[in-house]
């Protein structure tokens, strides 16, 4: 099967249209107003997305109400949560068809005892000035052996570009991938010729 691409941190429907067209399995939208890749949910509302790929909201440390209302308004299919401790839950009962994704280093899932049935985990690498985004590769070995191990799909993100890709799927075998600053032309502007080449890269393997 191949591998499952994410292009995150888009900032505008002009990013959003031409990177539509290069058709990733899904696209990704900062949801933390903390970060300089932020986008409020009103705004990413009223951006299409072709059929077939995913909206995916990024959030860090969210409540439910936080959650039902940038779902609601951002359209999501997905959400991806960073930094949620092992309690955290969220009532599916409202969003039925929203997926929810667990966003840790490879450190954190392999000692986690969370009682929330993620659909997907996804293995980032985080730094003193963000939880996401930091462009450092994550313990690709660790991430391997989770990948291994553990029954529901998972992703590697953080530092991946399209130099990198095609060996990060070789080496580590995800089920999908994520990037983002690595096809930034700068801050929250995407650079169409690396978008092209990462998931050029990564359908090649
Ligand atoms: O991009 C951000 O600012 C961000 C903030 C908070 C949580 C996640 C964030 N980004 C996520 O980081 C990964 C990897 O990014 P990179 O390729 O290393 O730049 C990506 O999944 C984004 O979803």
């Amino acid at each position: 099967m191949p591998t499952f691409v994410k292009i995150c941190g888009i900032c505008s429907g002009h990013d959003l249209e031409q990177i539509s067209v290069l058709k990733p399995d899904a696209v990704g939208f900062i949801q933390w107003p903390e970060s300089k890749r932020y986008v409020p949910a009103e705004e990413v509302g009223q951006w299409e997305t072709p059929e077939g790929i995913k909206r995916v909201g990024v959030f860090v440390c969210p409540g439910e109400a936080e959650l039902a209302h940038a779902a609601q308004h951002g359209r999501f299919d997905v959400i991806q949560v960073h930094k949620v401790h092992d309690s955290w839950n969220f009532d599916r009962n409202f969003f039925q068809e929203l997926e929810v994704w667990r966003a840790t280093t490879p450190g954190e899932l392999y000692h986690s005892e969370s009682g929330f049935d993620f659909d997907r985990f996804l293995l980032d690498s985080y730094d003193e000035k963000s939880v996401g985004g930091t462009g450092k590769t994550c313990d690709w070995n660790m991430a391997k052996t989770l990948i291994r191990v553990t029954e529901k799909p998972i992703l590697l993100a953080g530092g991946l570009t399209s130099d990198n890709v095609a060996e990060a799927i070789t080496e580590v075998k995800p089920w999908g991938v994520d990037v983002s600053s690595g096809v930034e032309k700068e801050l929250r502007i995407k650079d169409m010729d690396k978008v092209k080449a990462f998931i050029a890269a990564a359908r090649s393997v």
